[in-house]
């Protein structure tokens, strides 16, 4: 199989090759907790063997019930859903898609987001668009009780019930859920609704292949079964016997981890493929939830170049030296752009007269490297052959089970997320939810 490779030459001047190979023992340890799911939070290690365990009947029932839905002749699938519930599908889509689909001619419907923030503006927006399209939707929540998709969701089934009328609309509408537990599993069972599992043993930053990801990206027209297939083949790679010398998401664990220790605190995420914006944002919910706690963990931030580095490339560059990158590097586009010759050369480019817009990007990404590294910012880089279905199917599973060895090095438990609550806790109080009258007390006497 060909495999996505990962390069971390560019962190030795930082950490030494010995100094990584030493987690050897430990991550080895760590991997089989992982897999045998002996390690903290074992109740939510499904995620490991999810890619293998995926059956036939339900790729074919994910795929059923996209075609049923797109041949509605559906413009739009509203996908409500936020976290974990969102991002992984906002994550393939966005990196599979004509970077312009929203102003082109389809075959397959739009995909939109909501529930994913609670702008009055953005619900307004998107509810007066629906209003000229023709639509359906996914309504996700693992919890089924998570309020900003519950808010967006009340709003959405009453205008898709309005324009369709109840019966149609319930035919529009898929919930993504807990098998029996939550207010959506309730109401979808009510309301007849098709719906889909969420599997207990997956929490919400590791479901991109179940259902969660799987339907909206079939939905968008994209190959659901090579996407599978590339986490498949990389959930063997990583997995339980494999030793640390093969196993990519084991090195990578035990280099951030290395790099950490030695004070770089902030990883960014890199990339030079606009597309894969959201990848970044998906990743960044991965680690951040998976690792910041107990006052610990590697801050996970993102950046797009080129263009940030016309923005973030001086503090890169010169600013606090606790930065490391990770680079995600695309070896070959999927389209050719070549430059031309200009006999006036006023912008004098011709030089590049002939090449690819590629090789220039390449060199944009090499020079930064280099120029990082010599700025004291280590790097280390992930290059995927394409940017398709089969290589992001293996970059998925490679960088969830190196955020569980990663998480496990670190000490903490990397499958829970009790943090997210304190936010919840005090927008509840401020808005006098029964059952917080005194948090709703206590707060007020703070403001
Ligand atoms: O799918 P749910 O249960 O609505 O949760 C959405 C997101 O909210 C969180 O639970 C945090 O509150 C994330 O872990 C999760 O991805």
């Amino acid at each position: 199989m060909e495999r996505i490779s990962l390069n971390f030459d560019k962190t030795f001047d930082f950490i030494s090759k010995d100094s990584i190979f030493s987690y050897k023992e430990a991550i080895e340890n760590h991997n089989r907790a992982l897999f045998n799911k002996t390690g903290k939070g074992n109740d939510f290690l499904g995620w490991t063997n999810l890619p293998t365990s995926i059956s036939e009947a339900e790729l074919a029932d994910y795929e059923a019930t996209a075609a049923k839905l797109v041949s509605k002749d559906i413009d739009i699938f509203v996908v409500i859903g936020i976290g974990g519930s969102y991002l992984g599908s906002k994550a393939v889509v966005d990196a599979l898609s004509d970077s312009f689909a929203h102003l082109k001619t389809r075959k397959n419907p739009f995909i939109l987001f909501a529930g994913q923030n609670i702008s009055e503006d953005y619900l307004f927006e998107l509810r007066e668009l629906l209003k000229t399209k023709e639509y359906a939707m996914a309504v996700i929540s693992k919890s089924g009780t998570t309020t900003e998709p519950a808010l967006a969701f009340r709003l959405l089934k009453q205008d898709i019930e309005d324009k369709y009328g109840k019966a149609e609309a319930n035919e529009r509408i898929v919930a993504i859920t807990d098998a029996s537990k939550g207010a959506l599993r309730s109401l979808a069972t009510i309301e007849g609704y098709k719906t889909f599992v969420i599997p207990d043993d997956v929490g919400g930053r590791y479901s991109v292949l179940t259902p969660v990801g799987l339907l909206a990206i079939a939905v968008a027209g994209f190959d659901i079964r090579a996407l599978v297939q590339g986490a498949v083949d990389m959930e063997k790679a990583t997995g339980v016997d494999v030793p640390f010398e093969e196993n990519l998401s084991a090195q990578y664990a035990a280099v951030r981890n290395e790099l950490y220790k030695s004070g770089k605190k902030v990883e960014i995420l890199v990339n030079y493929n606009p597309k894969l914006h959201f990848f970044a944002e998906w990743w960044k919910q991965l680690y951040g939830e998976s690792e910041g706690k107990e006052s610990k963990g590697i801050f996970p931030a993102a950046v797009d170049f080129s263009s940030d580095l016309h923005s973030m490339g001086q503090y890169i560059q010169e600013g606090e030296r606790t930065l490391f990158e990770t680079v995600l590097s695309v070896a070959s586009p999927d389209r050719e752009v070549r430059i031309p010759t200009d006999t006036a050369d006023l912008d004098g480019l011709n030089f590049l007269a002939g090449k690819r817009v590629d090789e220039v990007n390449k060199m944009a990404e090499l020079g930064t490297m280099l120029a990082h590294v010599d700025g004291g910012v280590p790097n280390i880089q992930i290059v995927l052959p394409k940017l398709n279905e089969y290589f992001l199917g293996q970059l998925i599973q490679f960088f969830e089970v190196a955020c569980g060895l990663s998480g496990y090095t670190l000490g903490v438990n990397p499958f829970d997320q009790p943090g997210v609550e304190a936010y919840k806790k005090n927008m509840f109080a401020l808005l006098e939810k029964p059952g917080y009258e005194e948090a709703t007390k206590a707060i007020k006497k703070r403001l």
